[in-house]
């Protein structure tokens, strides 16, 4: 969708901001751009708006060589978020909002109409938000305000440039969680500029880590964080690259290990009989349709007799949805205190991670077919009642 055929910038004074740039943008997806204080994302991202002009190569857009595109037709199909959100102080939320389709010719009714959707979309209530003036709003919510406006044409192409830079780490992250979720619905193909790390890994598809100039490694956040494939990126990603690929890789099925099980129904009799025969020292117990109910150890129902296996049973609360991301599983871990969570899809039970089969998901993440992986002992010894 976005292609750069080496391209290039050297601006009037002669320095040279970006040098023989190629990258591949596919439709859909969300590429961060990311690296210390004056390496050329900036002026990469205004190439394709064409706010700046390449001294060499070529830009396409959804192939098209931009060179030959006029310039407002262009940027009608490409929003633009800055961290400077310009809004206009004097106009209510909602009229910001309307600009850019008024602008476009949309009527009035329609446009307003619309920019209430927008609003909708990023979360902020437009009853609420819509007449209030910019400086009625918080950092965060200006900048909603501004993804909403980039989005009122529908643009198939988004850049973004540091778009939640100027506000605090809490509302940052809300805004990422936030537009992740979006991105999800909308699949724009998004160019977005940052030079925080964490924020790179965890809104990219892909991302793009420039050293000076030239960009050192363009992969999916796993392969970077997994295998950085120059120094410069390894002491760029951060010694603790290890820590940030949990955020980055999901839970998946094949992930898990298979308990021992028991049925809440069960005799507890006759269920520490047949969980000592198979030497299990504890069992995950389930109800009838398969949904977690909790644990229990064996000893437990040695003493039980007749009573069902759900009277002596505990209740589970480190459980994570299958997809989530490692890093929960493991905050889940630490904060009960277990050797192992839970994994459910929707609320039935798919089986448990340990730290074990943690470690080889993440061995996983970058290497798909990744040799010697050491099998992960289950621990069951270290479950604590949550
Ligand atoms: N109009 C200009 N004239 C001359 N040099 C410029 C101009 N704009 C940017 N530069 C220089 O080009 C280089 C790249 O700037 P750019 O803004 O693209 O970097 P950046 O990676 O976005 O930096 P930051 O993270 O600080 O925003 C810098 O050395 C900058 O000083």
């Amino acid at each position: 969708m976005i292609r750069f055929e080496g391209v290039g910038k050297r601006y009037a004074d002669g320095t040279v901001a970006v040098h023989d740039l190629s990258l591949d943008v596919a439709e859909g997806q969300l590429v961060t751009l990311v690296g210390p204080s004056g390496c050329g994302k900036t002026t990469t991202m205004m190439m394709v708006n064409r706010l700046v002009e390449p001294t060499s190569g070529r830009i396409e857009v959804d192939g098209e060589d931009i060179a030959h595109v006029d310039p407002v037709a262009l940027r009608r199909r490409i929003g633009y978020v800055i961290q400077q959100v310009g809004l206009f102080p004097h106009r209510t939320v909602l009229d910001n909002t309307a600009t850019v389709l008024s602008l476009l010719g949309t009527k009035r009714g329609r446009a307003r109409e619309r920019a209430r959707e927008l609003l909708d979309l990023v979360g902020l209530d437009p009853e609420t938000f819509g007449p209030r003036y910019p400086h009625q709003l918080s950092g965060g919510q200006r900048q909603r305000v501004g993804v909403a406006r980039a989005l009122a044409a529908d643009p198939p192409v988004l850049l973004m440039d540091e778009p939640f830079g100027a506000v605090d780490p809490v509302v940052r992250e809300r805004l990422q969680n936030q537009f992740v979720d979006l991105q999800r619905r909308l699949r724009k193909t998004v160019l977005f500029v940052t030079h925080d790390i964490e924020e790179a890994v965890r809104l990219g598809d892909r991302m793009a880590v420039y050293g000076p100039g030239r960009i050192e490694q363009f992969d999916t956040p796993q392969t970077v964080l997994g295998r950085p494939a120059t120094p410069y990126v390894a002491e760029f990603v951060g010694t603790d690259r290890g820590l940030k690929r949990l955020s980055v890789t999901e839970i998946r099925p094949e992930d898990l290990e298979e308990p021992p099980l028991v049925r809440r129904s069960e005799p507890a009799a006759r269920a520490a009989e047949r969980l000592r025969a198979e030497g299990a020292r504890w069992a995950v117990v389930l109800d009838e349709a398969g949904e977690l109910h909790g644990w229990v150890g064996v000893d437990e129902l040695g003493g039980g007799g007749d009573r069902a296996v759900g009277e002596l049973a505990h209740r589970m609360n480190a459980w994570v949805p299958v997809g989530a991301p490692l890093k929960q599983a493991f905050g889940e871990m630490l904060q009960h205190d277990a050797g192992w969570v839970a994994v459910l899809d929707g609320a039935r039970f798919l089986g448990v991670l340990t730290p074990g089969k943690l470690h080889e998901a993440l061995r996983r993440s970058v290497d798909a077919d990744a040799r010697g992986v050491r099998r992960g002992d289950v621990d069951f010894e270290s479950v604590a009642d949550a």
